[in-house]
């Protein structure tokens, strides 16, 4: 089975304005409210691709229960703690002439609710997969993910980790089958601004060195490289389309390569499923759709494979 685990999931509310103006009313011409966090966006392509996930995580409130009903009309399984007070965050999404993000703190979980979910991870076995993405609240050490990989210490399990900073560092000791930062990230993780292909490469080489077995570096309009654990590297540039709502783009990359890569084993299939249905999400109004991702993976046929 494969588990996501999110532990601030929101309503992502969706607004479209015709050229904001800062500081002054705006009026939306569309809006659109879907359940979200990175984990629960990762379920839902995947269910989209006909694989079946358990979405894990923390929810409070109304909005906990909304993000709930949405996530499980889509068809996908959950298995969420409900926190006792608080409220999970609605994340606005502004869409203008730029698009512009406001996440949410999200709820105080506590040190019961903690014991709750390592529960539940320990009902983790052999082959399951388990993937832990996205922010957590700031009530919550940075070392949580950490934690929950040397719980699973010793089991044979896949773990992915889509994640930043700090949180991501102190997992890669667990060596997890995928870690993707994006290439803004993946420089913040060295202090610089990366400058070119090469510049990924080496510090994706470094995150190996330091554990992880995958590295895929996504680079939204301009596609994602992977590092592969044999040390192969692949670029492939994304396939070109008209952006509607880049929103999940990364998560559904992380759905799109797992569900790749679990069909045959194969990292370049993997890759190819990865930008293609990255690439669809960024294309659709919603989260990517199979038939959105098989005719992308059509154009996507060039792996230019780098030293
Ligand atoms: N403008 C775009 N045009 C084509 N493909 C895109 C575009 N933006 C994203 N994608 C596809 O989605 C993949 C992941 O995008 P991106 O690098 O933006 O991830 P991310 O930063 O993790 O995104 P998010 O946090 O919004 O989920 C890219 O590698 C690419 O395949
Ligand atoms: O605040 P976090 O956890 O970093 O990111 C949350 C979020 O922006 O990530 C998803 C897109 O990747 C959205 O569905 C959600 O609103």
């Amino acid at each position: 089975m494969i588990y996501t685990v999110t532990f601030n999931p929101s309503l992502d509310y969706i607004v479209k304005v015709d050229s904001f103006r800062l500081g002054e009313v705006n009026r939306t011409y569309s809006e659109k409210m879907l359940p979200g966090g990175k984990g629960i966006n990762v379920s839902i392509v995947l269910k989209n691709l006909g694989i079946q996930s358990v979405a894990m995580g923390f929810i409070a409130g109304f909005t906990g229960d909304e993000i709930q009903k949405r996530l499980n009309d889509f068809g996908c399984e959950s298995d969420f703690i409900r926190l006792q007070s608080g409220l999970s965050r609605i994340n606005v999404k502004l869409k203008s002439n730029e698009e512009s993000e406001i996440n949410g703190r999200g709820p105080r979980i506590r040190e019961m609710d903690i014991k709750k979910l390592f529960d539940r991870i320990d009902r983790i076995s052999d082959g399951d997969v388990l993937v832990l993405a996205g922010s957590i609240p700031n009530t919550l050490p940075e070392d949580i993910y950490e934690k929950i990989l040397d719980r699973l210490k010793g089991k044979n399990i896949l773990a992915v980790v889509d994640a930043t900073r700090n949180l991501l560092v102190n997992v890669l000791k667990y060596h997890p089958f995928l870690i993707k930062p994006n290439n803004h990230e993946l420089g913040e993780l060295f202090g610089r601004k990366l400058q070119n292909d090469e510049d990924i490469i080496r510090c994706a080489k470094e995150l190996q060195s330091r554990g992880a077995r995958n590295v895929l570096v996504s680079m939204a309009g301009e596609g994602a490289i992977l590092v592969e654990e044999t040390g192969k590297t692949y670029k492939s540039p994304a396939p070109k389309g008209v952006v509607r709502n880049s929103v999940g783009a990364g998560d559904s990359m992380v759905a799109g390569f797992l569900a790749g890569y679990l069909a045959n084993r194969d990292y370049q299939e993997a890759f190819r499923t990865g930008i293609a249905a990255g690439s669809a999400s960024a294309f659709s109004e919603d989260l990517a759709s199979k038939e959105d991702i098989q005719a992308l993976l059509r154009q996507i046929e060039t792996i230019q494979r780098r030293s």
